[in-house]
């Protein structure tokens, strides 16, 4: 399908399957030209400004407060992110989820006071997922989704009863493309498509009801990149001639380099802003990613990485501080927990942690919380309901939040030497990264694994480390083993059989993921993102024909 504006061309390459015809009208593609035509260049010089910071840390250096907004942002009293609207005033329990058309029913029906629909950490964005997530999304702001499980015929329709949750939508992070479509020759921005047709699709309608589209952003490393996204909003909302402020969005913070530019974060999004959240899981990744080559910041096993980390609290601290200062959301994060079926008594401890990670969120000052399960919906709300009485805390400041260094935001747990790094921590990393990529590159974003969901978030932390661990040289401190590129890669061919040998293991890709992990667990420089690296296997004309078919994926 090709649309042309004047001086704009924009093109699919992939099949208009019905999602596809329906979503990507002539009119929603010109908006994407036009989104793309005003703002594509900027995000690539803004990822290469990415590339540049990050050559600096490699070289030593680490990240610092701007100077440069010392005085006009963060001394300045005189500013405050816009109040938050009516409908999402109260958001105290916010489901995230895939967007496939069950998960989005139960969502929205699942107790939560929101629900985000996720093409970013829990979705592998295939042409099908992209867009027929698009039309779910559609038809649940109309009101006329329903689905019926062809399994066992269970038909699922939203609620009725004015408990449904409010919807959020989080587009894919500035780093991510959408491959299938181009505007004037280049490659669509990820985001911008994601964004743009929800926008496009819904806004109207959504005004009619008195709400507006609500977002959430991604994976954002600095101020400069949201003002990118709110010029995007104001030229968006001039573009369909819906008021300014219709639009508003919640930052993810969720990289290193962002946390020193919070107050300059919302500054700059204050407009359209309901506030940041704690983005635990890309936070902790981006950690390890940004001071890869500090030998002094060699991260421990994932499973000390804890809220409860000096470098994690500081970061808490700092955000509902900065939040509230500036009278806002301060969400928090994720606990990846999720139910243990069949083991009452592992299933009860595991809530239990669920509670002590949300009784410290409503403590510290967080507005709400995030769940990735139904389950766990209610033990959040009990938690926020015994320890906030009022909708959310924004008029509460914490001051110690105003006191956090630059040195308290990078400050690693103390763990003895014996139990830093362990056999037990890397094999299992290795085994995370592996059915992580092996079900991304079917099309499945999320997984369930050792009772933990994992997604493109915790994944990659355990990527990100492993790299830097065989780096670095180091050992694995219960064996004094050093963690070798041929260890590595030992781990990773030993998983691949061993998943190749289970009976579910027709039409999976351990073979293609195994290779690539391999790749990307010892090659001399660390991937960006895994997402990036796996997406050319995904592409709809890929499977088309141009890619490798799994049983040509030689042994490692
Ligand atoms: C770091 C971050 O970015 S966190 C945010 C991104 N991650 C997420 O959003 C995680 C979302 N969670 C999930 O995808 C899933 O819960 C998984 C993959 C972890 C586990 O899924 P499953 O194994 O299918 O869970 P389970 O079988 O217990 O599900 C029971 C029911 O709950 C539903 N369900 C599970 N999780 C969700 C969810 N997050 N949203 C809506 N419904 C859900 C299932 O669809 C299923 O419905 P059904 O009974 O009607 O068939
Ligand atoms: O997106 C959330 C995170 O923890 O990462
Ligand atoms: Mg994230």
């Amino acid at each position: 399908m090709n649309v042309s504006i004047p001086n704009v061309k924009v093109e699919v390459h992939a099949p208009i399957c019905s999602a596809a015809a329906e979503m990507c009208t002539p009119e929603a593609l010109r908006f994407i030209g036009f989104l793309n035509n005003q703002f594509n260049d900027r995000r690539l010089a803004l990822l290469s400004a990415r590339e540049s910071r990050s050559f600096e840390y490699d070289g030593g250096a680490l990240p610092q407060y701007p100077l440069e907004t010392a005085q006009t942002v963060r001394a300045n009293n005189s500013w405050r992110c816009a109040p938050p609207p009516a409908d999402i005033a109260d958001r105290r329990v916010e489901i995230t989820g895939p967007v496939d058309r069950k998960m989005v029913i139960n969502g929205l029906n699942s107790g939560a006071s929101t629900y985000m629909a996720d093409f970013e950490d829990s979705s592998a964005p295939t042409w099908s997922v992209v867009t027929e997530g698009q039309r779910n999304l559609r038809d649940a702001v109309n009101g006329t989704i329903s689905f019926t499980n062809p399994a066992n015929g269970k038909v699922y329709a939203p609620r009725t009863d004015g408990k449904l949750a409010t919807l959020l939508v989080r587009p894919r992070g500035w780093h991510l493309d959408e491959s299938h479509v181009t505007v004037n020759n280049k490659v669509c921005s990820g985001s911008l498509f994601d964004f743009g047709i929800y926008f496009f699709h819904n806004v109207h309608n959504l005004v009619k009801k008195g709400s507006g589209t609500y977002f959430y952003l991604p994976k954002l490393e600095g101020y400069l990149e949201a003002r990118l996204w709110n010029d995007v909003f104001v030229a968006a909302q001039d573009y369909l001639g819906v008021p300014r402020g219709t639009i508003r969005a919640t930052i993810l913070l969720e990289t290193i380099t962002a946390a020193f530019e919070m107050e300059e974060i919302l500054y700059e999004i204050r407009e359209h802003s309901i506030g940041l959240n704690c983005g635990r899981w890309d936070y902790i990744f981006s950690y390890i990613k940004k001071l890869k080559y500090h030998s002094d910041r060699i991260t421990p096993d994932r499973a000390h990485l804890t809220m409860q980390s000096p470098f994690m609290e500081a970061y808490v601290k700092k955000l509902i501080h900065t939040c509230h200062k500036r009278g806002t959301f301060a969400m928090g994060g994720m606990a990846a927990t999720i139910p243990i079926k069949n083991d009452p008594a592992a299933n009860a401890k595991a809530m239990d942690d669920v509670k002590k990670d949300k009784l410290r969120e409503v403590s510290a000052g967080h507005d709400g919380t995030w769940v990735a399960h139904p389950a766990l919906v209610k033990i959040a709300r009990d938690i926020f309901d015994k320890h906030m009485s009022s909708p959310n805390q924004i008029s509460l400041v914490p001051v110690e939040g105003g006191e956090v260094t630059e040195e308290q935001l990078l400050e690693l747990p103390k763990v003895p030497h014996g139990k830093a790094i362990t056999s037990s921590g890397l094999k299992h990393g290795v085994e995370i990264v592996l059915a992580y990529s092996e079900a991304w590159l079917r099309g499945i974003g999320c997984i369930p694994l050792n009772h933990k969901m994992e997604d493109a978030a915790t994944a990659e932390i355990s990527r990100a480390q492993i790299w830097s661990w065989q780096y670095h040289g180091v050992q694995t401190q219960d064996d004094n083993q050093t963690i070798t590129k041929e260890r590595i890669k030992a781990l990773v061919s030993h998983e691949v059989a061993r998943q190749q040998a289970k009976k579910d293991a027709r039409g999976r890709k351990w073979l293609l993921a195994g290779k690539l992990v391999a790749d990307m667990l010892t090659k001399d420089k660390l991937d960006n993102f895994l997402t990036s690296v796996c997406y050319p296997h995904v592409l709809t004309t890929a499977y088309e024909g141009t890619t490798v078919p799994e049983e040509g994926w030689s042994k490692l």
